[in-house]
């Protein structure tokens, strides 16, 4: 009777499966939670830090961030650009007594990371990040087989680099601090999913986001710290405008089947967790 037996392989594979299924669908639900801004987790008073707040998504998330009451950090290398912004973001605030704080960084190395996000807290008086908006990216689409290893190294350092060490920066401050319920947004792209030609430089980095963003759901149910992951299509931003330039023709011609959303939008999806409509 031993063919009536499971094989073991395919009990395996059952279980694997099984398995893969209940983390995929609880992912899926946790990725989709809205981000509370009321009830205890209220706006008015917590510290917000976006990164890439000077820009594009970040900058509208900012924008939205001071609307609902928060003190806003926002970080970014070019200071004309985060002075600009800056003044932006507090015409938003609903009180005077909301702070905006812009502070200069590239944020690709871990040292320039912790001085930037322990020159926030002590510019937002002492106040550790209640949630921190990791925007900042960088995209520069191209051939691999003509890309240098400038190009390769600064799209990895611009894509994954850029959020990480802010991210393990930051969970070191909540548990230095016994702070918890912190929550870390992840901004990747819908190329952390799948990718086509033109995006060598910049898929891998944020595939690289995903797998780092799915790894802390796990650990951080250690710390009490929240994780989600933010995949967005074509943003009608800044930079969007600039890698058109130097988009190769398949590239743009394989996102005619995208249609751009408005950073504004965007924010609308990151912050209550659902996709936009969908349009013909
Ligand atoms: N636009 C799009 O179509 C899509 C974008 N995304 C992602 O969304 C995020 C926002 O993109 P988008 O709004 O288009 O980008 P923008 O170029 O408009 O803004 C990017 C922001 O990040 C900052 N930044 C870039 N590199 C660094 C760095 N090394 N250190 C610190 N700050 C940095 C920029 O400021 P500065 O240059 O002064 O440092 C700027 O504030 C990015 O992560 C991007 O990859 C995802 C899907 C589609
Ligand atoms: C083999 C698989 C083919 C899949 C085709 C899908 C249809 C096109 C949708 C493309 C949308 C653009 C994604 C975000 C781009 C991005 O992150 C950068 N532009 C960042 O600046």
């Amino acid at each position: 009777m031993l063919s009536a037996l499971p094989h073991p392989l395919a009990s395996a594979t059952f279980t694997a499966a099984a398995a893969a299924l209940f983390v995929w669908a609880s992912m899926s639900w946790i990725w989709r939670k809205k981000l509370d801004f009321h009830g205890k987790h209220r706006a008015s008073i917590q510290h917000c830090y976006v990164t890439g707040g000077s820009s594009g998504l970040g900058l509208a998330l900012s924008e939205y961030l001071a609307k609902h009451g928060a003190h806003v950090t926002i970080v970014a290398r070019d200071t004309k650009k985060l002075v600009e912004a800056q003044a932006r973001i507090k015409s938003y605030c609903l009180s005077e007594s909301q702070r905006i704080v812009a502070i200069s960084a590239d944020l690709t190395s871990q040292a320039t990371s912790h001085e930037a996000y322990h020159d926030a807290i002590a510019k937002q008086d002492g106040q550790v990040p209640d949630n921190v908006f990791l925007c900042a990216g960088h995209a520069k689409p191209g051939f691999f087989v003509e890309a240098d290893e400038k190009d390769l190294r600064s799209g990895l350092d611009g894509t994954y680099w850029v959020s990480a060490w802010t991210a393990q920066i930051a969970t070191k401050a909540w548990i230095a601090a016994g702070k918890k319920g912190g929550r870390i947004v992840f901004v990747a792209s819908l190329l952390a999913l799948t990718s086509f030609v033109g995006y060598a430089g910049y898929t891998p980095g944020k595939h690289a986001l995903k797998g780092l963003a799915d790894t802390l759901r796990s650990e951080y149910l250690l710390y009490d710290i929240h994780v989600h992951l933010y995949l967005p299509a074509g943003i009608l931003s800044p930079n969007y405008e600039v890698e058109n330039r130097t988009k190769p023709a398949i590239t743009s011609k394989i996102e005619e089947g995208d249609t751009p959303m408005t950073p504004e939008d965007c924010v609308k999806c990151l912050i209550t967790g659902k996709s936009p409509p969908i349009r013909s």
